[in-house]
């Protein structure tokens, strides 16, 4: 694990504006230090064939201990491949939202373990309201996340307030 740890610090990302700042923000030396899980999920979102710059997210759930039980990143559901990935279009059938995975419930679904009870979820992006469900009924405990971009949404505060009510740190 340890060398693990040490591959994924010398991975170098390319930069798109909120990544690494919003981590220094929000967690300083610290995350440097400490969390090189928030890495990995930040690695598994370059997976992602979602379009770079806003749309990719990645997730990673560990134990307690560390060890990473499951990681996942937002894609089409398995054998759409004829979906929509665009967001402009002003009938809801001919844009992504509909129809994609978030990184989170994929994350929970590819688990490698009976389940993630007291688990922490690393996400390079606040989690929605849908995934906040996800993250509460599968039993992790604890949201590790980079960027909050869309914290004054109704979606990301109703995420919160329900995390808060549930107990999740
Ligand atoms: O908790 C979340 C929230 C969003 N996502 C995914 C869904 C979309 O594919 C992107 C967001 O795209 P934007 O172009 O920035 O709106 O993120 C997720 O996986 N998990």
């Amino acid at each position: 694990m340890h060398h693990e740890d040490t591959k994924e610090s010398q991975v170098v990302l390319p930069e798109q504006g909120w990544g690494y700042e919003t981590a220094r923000r929000n967690f300083g030396t610290d995350f440097y230090a400490g969390d090189s899980k928030l890495e990995r999920a930040r690695v598994v979102m370059f997976h992602s064939s979602m379009e770079k710059q806003c749309g990719q997210v990645g997730a990673c759930i560990a134990y307690e201990d560390k060890r990473i039980v499951s990681t996942g990143y937002n894609d089409m559901p398995n054998n759409c491949d004829n979906l929509p990935w665009g967001k402009g279009d002003p009938d809801k059938l001919n844009n992504k939202y509909v129809y994609v995975c978030h990184a989170e419930l994929n994350a929970v679904l590819n688990k490698n373990s009976t389940d993630v009870k007291n688990c922490t979820i690393y996400v390079s992006l606040f989690p929605c309201n849908e995934c906040a469900k996800v993250i509460i009924q599968s039993g992790i405990k604890k949201v590790m996340y980079y960027a909050d971009k869309y914290q004054d949404s109704p979606k990301v505060k109703a995420s919160k307030i329900m995390l808060e009510e549930a107990g999740i740190k």
